[in-house]
């Protein structure tokens, strides 16, 4: 069996995914979350940046390119390349949404309440209409592609957790966002993941 260490800060962020994927296969995986940054844990990350996966002692950093990996190896990336191609386009339209968070509201220090509106006003319609629109395209009703669990699915229910943190009735107008959301939170295992994670920060 291989063996799988996710390293990353203690919280969900870009690590979060992977973590999903995993629980959604029910498969082991070390998750160390790094508290002394940089410390010495910059040194030790290929790129200086966390997170990193660590495959039978070879470290992958970028966090979708290991999340990939790992979710191919568990059948979570579409039956075949051309499905591959679709999961990829909705886990990069929700990244769009994920980057912008990140670029704006993560790393505002002032004026954040300004930050914010001017984020869910412009940034986060653009982008969960055009999440909608690839998702209905795709997908069926609850699945972001095909008719079976995805990794795009995951990442859909990570990142739009997150925004909501900034507004509970984000996904009002986009029925097929929340579509996929249910299909994710009834989900046995990941339900079952969900209830036992640790809170954090971010
Ligand atoms: N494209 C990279 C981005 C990695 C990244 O931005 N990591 C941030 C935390 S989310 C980091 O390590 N920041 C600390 C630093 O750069 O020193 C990925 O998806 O893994």
């Amino acid at each position: 069996m291989p063996s799988y260490k996710l390293t990353y800060f203690n919280g969900r962020g870009r690590a979060e995914l992977t973590r999903l994927i995993f629980a959604a296969a029910g498969a082991q995986f070390e998750d160390e979350r790094v508290a002394d940054w940089p410390g010495t844990a910059k040194a030790d990350a290929p790129l200086g940046q966390l997170p990193y996966l660590t495959v039978d002692g070879v470290k992958v950093p970028q966090s979708l390119a290991f999340a990939r990996l790992v979710a191919r190896r568990f059948n979570m990336t579409g039956s075949d390349d051309l499905e591959q191609a679709k999961t990829d386009a909705v886990v990069d339209s929700v990244s769009d949404l994920q980057n912008a968070y990140y670029l704006k509201v993560f790393k505002a220090k002032e004026d954040r309440d300004a930050v914010v509106a001017q984020f869910l006003a412009e940034d986060a319609v653009s982008h969960l209409e055009k999440v909608e629109k690839i998702v209905t395209l795709y997908g069926t009703e609850g699945y972001s592609v095909g008719s079976s669990l995805t990794w795009s699915d995951l990442h859909l229910f990570d990142v739009t957790s997150t925004v909501m943190t900034l507004n509970a009735n984000l996904l009002d107008k986009y029925p097929r966002i929340q579509a996929v959301r249910k299909t994710v939170e009834s989900n046995e295992k990941v339900s079952a993941y969900l209830k036992s994670r640790p809170e954090t920060p971010f």
